[in-house]
């Protein structure tokens, strides 16, 4: 995988027509299986569960051996316990661990936005809660711009994760001409707080990342601070300084984060 992606989504949603729900099936059905993914975290949107194509996604691709269930248009904390019911009942008929398909549900609408933190918090096997802009715009009755429509939603997902202790994943860019945008907003996310961002083409993955990585001045300074806190310890200390100001235990644990950061993602260029 030349691109280095954190994990692959095969979508059987909204980029699949009616017409081809079927074989698109077959086609990611045969793919999981694939020893060319084998080494990566897959992730499959399957269709809403209230279509006719929901279920037969869900029966076909956790038998492949998917590793993260995209549920889209989740609206609520029940959408999330029929997933549950029927992957406790396909895992136990195909003989797979139970409870080692794990979920990630896309908020697509106010209601899903205003549910976000008992959807978060409605299952162990949710990995994070990713936010769909598209219809949730729609549902809005407004349209994407430069994110002031996206404001409350952003941060009503977000903090839903962190209350729940999962990830929080934003929108698509859908512009993948448009470098400057897409980097404008991965840097408007980052700041926020977001652990990532769902992307729709494969030149978005090495711009993303090295957003996220630490430029070589924080990595400098988070090892200071780390040095000065092991200083800090072996003198007894609780609270040491560095250039005069506070080094206490969350200064520490964020410059760990930065470490752990640049250890996954290198340094920014
Ligand atoms: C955007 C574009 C058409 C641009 O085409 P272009 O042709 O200009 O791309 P190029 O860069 O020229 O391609 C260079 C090379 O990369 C290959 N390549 C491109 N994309 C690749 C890819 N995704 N995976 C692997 N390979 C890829 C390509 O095959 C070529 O390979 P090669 O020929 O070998 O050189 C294309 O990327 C694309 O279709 N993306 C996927 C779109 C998608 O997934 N939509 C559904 C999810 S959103 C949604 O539903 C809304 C939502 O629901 C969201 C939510 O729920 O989050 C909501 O409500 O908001
Ligand atoms: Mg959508």
């Amino acid at each position: 995988f030349i691109y280095k992606p954190d994990s692959i989504m095969f979508d059987l949603e909204d980029a699949v027509s009616l017409r081809e729900k079927d074989s698109a099936r077959l086609l990611v059905f045969h793919a999981l299986q694939h020893p060319m993914y084998r080494e990566i975290e897959k992730v499959v949107r399957i269709n809403p569960l209230n279509t006719p194509f929901g279920l037969p996604d869900l029966e076909a691709v956790v038998r492949a051996g998917v590793d993260v269930i995209r549920l889209p248009k989740t609206d609520s904390p029940e959408d999330i316990a029929e997933l549950e019911t029927h992957l406790e009942r396909i895992e136990k008929a195909c003989g797979r661990e139970p409870g080692s398909t794990r979920i990630m549900a896309a908020i697509e609408s106010a209601i899903g936005v205003i549910n976000a933190v008992a959807i978060a918090r409605s299952s162990p096997r949710l990995i994070g809660i990713a936010l769909a802009a598209f219809d949730y715009v729609m549902d809005m009755q407004t349209e994407r711009g430069d994110g002031t429509e996206l404001f409350y939603a952003r941060c009503a997902v977000l903090h839903a994760a962190r209350a729940a202790g999962i990830d929080a994943f934003d929108v698509v860019w859908s512009d993948v001409n448009d470098e400057a945008g897409f980097l404008r907003e991965v840097e408007l996310i980052r700041k926020m707080g977001f652990n990532g961002k769902s992307l729709v083409n494969p030149r978005q993955i090495d711009l993303l990342h090295n957003a996220y990585a630490p430029t070589q001045q924080e990595v400098d300074h988070a090892k200071r601070v780390i040095e000065a806190a092991e200083e800090g310890e072996r003198n007894g200390l609780g609270v040491v300084s560095l250039n005069g100001k506070m080094v206490d235990a969350p200064i520490i644990d964020h410059a760990q984060r930065v470490l752990e950061r640049a250890a996954a993602s290198g340094v920014r260029q």
